[in-house]
Parts: structure tokens; sequence; C-alpha cells
């Protein structure tokens, strides 16, 4: 097979700035989570994009940030090992915000990863004028030396099959697909199911949860009897304050949060689904060691 490319590709911007929201546009499914709060994306998730022409291996990074907490400083790392192993970088700015210190810090760090091909995208061309996205090119152009800088819209799906094929174009040839065909995640199912229940939980509350919340999964039973899957899971959180925002007045909160999440984790497994939630506060697991480790960091 001539020809054929295929690699893996990361997008990288401040937080915010539609990188789960392409990942997923560009996969077709579900894969990424996404929530109009900054910092929701934790693990690198792979999606991945067949074309007859190749394979685009997209790993979702948790964004590049200063560290403040040791999950943070986890996170950073995270980042730094994925980098360091993509064959294409895709440096993301809104069209609608100007470029800013937050933008100019991750630029400045791509200079770390001299093997990975850059390439610039401005997200988000729907929610600005035409002036307006022709200036951020500019300003995009002005950073460094890009092999492209490709303007979309993931929302309303403009020009997502150019961005797709300029992608390909700079991945090295493969003599066939990386994962098989029918594969968009090499993410396991509990991990997926997890990320699901976060984002039904962070639908809706105040700035300071996302970073204070974990998702596990305790087990996951397919009933004989009847034609339905049973997950328990846990929610962590830090705070007894915080365990009672997520429950809410008399467990209205949580049991909207069960039925939000259920929606996607039936479609996943095409079963109906059972879901136990259980909040339970971990006391300041940001910061402990071995905390961090249960919970899969
Ligand atoms: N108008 C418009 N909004 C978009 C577009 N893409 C994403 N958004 C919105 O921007 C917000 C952030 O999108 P995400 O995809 O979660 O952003 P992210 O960069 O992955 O954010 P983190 O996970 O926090 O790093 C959401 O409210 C999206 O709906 C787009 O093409 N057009």
């Amino acid at each position: 097979m001539s020809d054929y490319h295929a690699g893996f590709v990361s997008f990288v911007g401040r937080p915010n700035v539609g990188k789960s929201t392409l990942t997923n546009a560009l996969v077709g499914e579900k894969v990424a989570i996404t929530s109009s709060k900054p910092q929701t994306t934790r693990r690198a998730i792979r999606g991945i994009v067949h074309q007859r022409g190749g394979q685009l291996v997209l790993v979702d990074t948790p964004g590049i940030h200063r560290p403040r907490t040791l999950l943070g400083e986890r996170l950073n790392t995270l980042v730094q090992s994925t980098l360091g192993d993509v064959d294409v970088i895709g440096f993301c700015v809104p069209a609608d915000e100007k470029i800013g210190p937050g933008d100019r810090f991750i630029n400045d760090q791509l200079d770390d990863y001299p093997n990975a091909k850059k390439v610039a995208i401005v997200t988000k061309i729907d929610a600005a004028g035409k002036t307006q996205v022709a200036e951020q090119l500019l300003a995009v152009s002005a950073l460094r030396e890009w092999e492209a800088i490709i303007p979309i819209s993931a929302t309303s799906r403009i020009q997502l099959d150019t961005l797709t094929s300029e992608l390909l174009k700079l991945l090295p040839e493969s003599p066939g697909p990386l994962y098989p065909e029918d594969a968009v995640t090499d993410e396991g199912l509990e991990e997926r199911i997890a990320e699901y229940i976060r984002e039904a939980v962070l639908e809706g509350v105040e700035d300071e949860l996302p970073h204070s919340l974990a998702v596990t999964i305790d087990d996951i039973v397919e009933r004989d009897d009847k034609d339905l899957v049973e997950v328990y899971a846990n929610l962590f959180v830090e705070r007894d304050s915080q365990k009672a925002i997520v429950i809410g007045k008399g467990g209205s909160r949580i049991r909207d949060v069960g039925v939000e999440a259920r929606k996607p984790i039936e479609q996943l497994l095409g079963r109906k689904v059972f879901l136990s939630l259980r909040v339970k506060v971990a006391k300041d697991w940001q910061r402990d060691p071995k905390q961090l480790g249960r919970l899969g960091f």
C-alpha cells in the first residue's frame, strides 16, 4: 500500500479553545468530554480518524498550564510525555479572542518538541466575523513558521475535511493502519463511562469543582435475567461542602446527573443501564500521591 499515511496528532491550546469538540467532530463519535468549564480534559484520550489514504490517531492532552498542585504537575508530565511522542502538534487558538500571554506561553513550549510538525488551527470561526478571522490568521502566522494554518469550526463543521487531509499529509508513510478500522478509541470501556459521568456532574456547577472531582468504576455487571447492565461508580470530591453540592437538595442533583450520564452510557453499551452513583469525600486527594495513584493518576 503506497502513499498511506498514519500517525499521532495532538491538539494543544489554552483551556476552552475547543480541542475536545474538535476531536469529537473529527472522530464522529463522542470520545473526549467537552464542557463549557476550562480544564476538564484530564487524560490522554485517543480518537481515531479512518480515511482511505491514512489514519489519524488523535491524542487529547489536558492542556499545558502552570502547575499549582501535585495533580497539576502530573498533568504536565503527562502532556510532556505525550507531546514528545506525536508526529504533528495542532496549536489551537480561537478566532473570537485575541492572542494573549496564555497562548504565547504554550506556543513557546512547542520549541521543546522539535520532532513534531506544527500546524496552527484557528477554531470557532463561526463565532467571529470575516475580518476578525483574517486578523487572527495574520496574528497566528507571526508566532512561528507553521506547516499550515487552518481556520475551522468544529460545531458548524467548517473545513474539517481540509484539516483532516492537511494533517494526513504531514504524517509519516505507513504500510497500513496503526489501529483496526473499526476502532474509534483505544480507551477502555470503564474509562469512557467514567468520563461520561464526570461530564454529567460538571454540567451546571461552579468553577471550583472540576479539579476536585474524580470518578472510578467499581463494577460493571451484565444481568442475565434482564436486558440490563448495572454500573457502579464512585464520585470522589475533596470536601464535605462539595459532596453537598454534587448531591443537591434531597438528592435532586445526583438524580439528574444519573439521568444525563445514563444516556451516552446506554448508547455506548447498546443496552439499558442501571447506574449507581456514590459520592465520597477523599480529603485533598489532588495533593496526596497515594490517593492520586488509587484514583488512576
Ligand atoms: N461557537 C463555537 N463554539 C465552540 C466550537 N468548538 C467548541 N466550542 C465551545 O467552546 C467550549 C469549550 O470547548 P472544549 O472542546 O471543551 O474546549 P477544550 O479546549 O477541549 O477545553 P479543555 O478541556 O478545558 O482544555 C464549549 O462550550 C464548546 O461548545 C466551535 O467550533 N464554535
